[in-house]
């Protein structure tokens, strides 16, 4: 039984702990505060796993300081100016969870639905725990470390850390080919100190650990490692680009680099696997673990969307009656492979339409150029490979468009998160065939975890969405007004989606559906 059970009368008649015979207020106020942490975290859908974890902070105002000297102060006022500059009014909950863990020095596993600023939740505490002097003044050496596993998404995070730590004395350095040879001559160190210039490095794991293994970099000073995106960085078959290894050989190298003792650990997803939570008990000491929301789900501003296509052909017609309702760009296109994407993009262009198409094979400055024009509003519809489906912040994009079946439930999740992001509300259609019909189950569950209704609809109800359609519901129950339309593979289809319950609000969408 616990202490607090064998509790008594206060003075104000309320039953309070005894300690040894002796009242403790204390235990009452703090049982009180624990049941209303508890509370808070409910509401906002955080869930918390591991020992003495700190509590959530509920508004930037509380946002806690990494020690209690002037130094450490006049870093949280400079932190707190800019994220007022970023007109952020409140922290998203995982930025509310994992900025006092992460202050507070511990190992952490987070995951977080796409979108919800778990950039800042990492960019944040980094700031804060080294934006203040060194214990040891007279050490050098970089300190901190944000692996990503793309070019893109470690530009996008350099560009965070860089507005986010505006005004402290922060020196960040974006790894790149070229970047290497610059933080060599630009801290005119020789070349086994190639980035000591620097505090805060982020990169992919590539590059660093090709400067770890010509010995041009030392990482034993690294205080804070952070994996974005860390299932993919953990994923044994994922590689990027050119590499003889892949990302988890290179994380490892890196990860071993840090040889500091007291090198705090951070990973970070919107989707964490089995593999992970294994992987990373022998990276974390003594973690936390924090989930926010429902885990391996969609993001819950995004309307999802099954639309069924029948085969291939189907593809153009559907994306081009899209287009003649009117898309609403930003609009993101995804395909399977660039060879599909660039046979897309000629598509679209005959149509006129104003579009670009980005995958690997495209140098780097394309790469770069075809991001900022999306970004600027000039391209309204971006034709792409799985490149950019993880990680990317284009903002306000309205839809995106799996044109091909994602090959997985993770590139699913990713995909369509790039829509729906902080708050504002998006739109995910799935192209779907025939062939893809052994797939579909896992992403049926995917919009089901996500709280969607489900819609699948056939072609011809395209013009008319929602309303001229299959509306599939969990419900014990098959309402079929015309049963002679319901013939396979309309009804091979919803046996696949595990529909309970069919309400067929227009036969004549469903004959289409079957005819498709
Ligand atoms: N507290 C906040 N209030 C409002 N907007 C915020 C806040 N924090 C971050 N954002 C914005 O939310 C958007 C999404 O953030 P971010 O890119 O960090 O998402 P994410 O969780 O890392 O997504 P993904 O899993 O796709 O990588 C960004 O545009 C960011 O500027």
């Amino acid at each position: 039984m616990s202490r607090s059970s064998e509790g008594m009368k206060g003075k104000s008649g309320i039953s309070v702990a005894v300690k040894g015979g002796v009242e403790t207020g204390e235990a009452k106020a703090r049982s009180i505060r624990l049941e209303e942490v508890a509370c808070f975290r409910r509401r906002m859908g955080i869930k918390v796993k591991g020992e003495e974890v700190a509590d959530p902070m509920e508004s930037f105002s509380e946002m806690p300081s990494a020690t209690t000297s002037e130094d450490a102060g006049q870093t949280r006022r400079v932190l707190l100016h800019n994220v007022e500059e970023s007109a952020w009014k409140e922290p998203t909950p995982v930025q509310m969870q994992a900025v006092p863990i992460l202050v507070a020095g511990r190992d952490l596993l987070a995951a977080a639905p796409t979108g919800s600023g778990k950039t800042a939740a990492f960019v944040m505490p980094m700031i804060l725990r080294l934006g203040v002097q060194r214990a040891d003044p007279q050490a050098s050496g970089v300190r901190g470390i944000l692996l990503a596993p793309t070019r893109e998404l470690a530009a996008q995070i350099h560009r965070d850390v860089v507005r986010l730590s505006r005004g402290r004395r922060l020196r960040v350095c974006l790894l790149t080919k070229a970047g290497a040879t610059k933080a060599a001559a630009a801290t005119g160190m020789d070349s086994r100190n190639a980035l000591s210039g620097y505090d805060i490095v982020v990169s992919t794991p590539m590059r660093l650990v090709a400067l770890v293994r010509e010995r041009a970099v030392c990482l034993a000073s690294v205080e804070m490692v952070v994996l974005d995106e860390a299932d993919k960085l953990f994923d044994a078959g994922a590689a990027s680009g050119g590499s003889d290894k892949a990302f988890i050989g290179q994380v490892d190298e890196v990860l071993a680099a840090c040889s500091h003792q007291q090198v705090q650990r951070a990973l970070f997803s919107a989707t964490v696997g089995q593999q992970v939570k294994e992987l990373s008990e022998s990276v974390l000491r003594d973690p936390i673990f924090l989930t926010v929301g429902t885990q391996n789900a969609g993001a819950a501003d995004i309307d999802q969307r099954l639309v069924y296509v029948g085969r291939e052909e189907g593809k153009l017609l559907a994306i081009r009656q899209l287009v003649q309702e009117g898309l609403r760009p930003p609009v993101l296109v995804f395909l399977q492979s660039k060879d599909r994407a660039k046979a897309l993009f000629h598509e679209l262009v005959y149509d006129g339409i104003n579009t670009d198409v980005m995958h690997a094979s495209r140098t780097q400055d394309q790469r770069d150029n075809i991001i900022q024009r999306f970004r600027t509003g000039e391209i309204w519809v971006l034709i792409c490979t799985d490149l950019v489906a993880r990680g990317i912040d284009f903002k306000g994009v309205n839809m995106v468009i799996n044109y091909d079946f994602p090959q997985s439930a993770v590139s699913y999740i990713h995909r369509i998160g790039r829509t729906g992001r902080a708050g504002r509300h998006g739109v995910a259609v799935t192209l779907f065939t025939e062939s893809d019909m052994n797939s579909l189950r896992s992403i049926a569950n995917v919009i089901r975890l996500s709280g969607c209704e489900m819609h699948a609809l056939g072609v011809a109800s395209l013009h008319a969405l929602g309303a001229a359609s299959l509306h599939i519901s969990n419900a014990a129950s098959l309402r079929i007004c015309d049963a002679a339309s319901l013939r396979t593979p309309g009804a091979a289809l919803l046996r696949t989606l595990g529909a309970a319950s069919v309400h067929m609000l227009d036969v004549a969408s469903l004959r289409m559906l079957d005819a498709a």
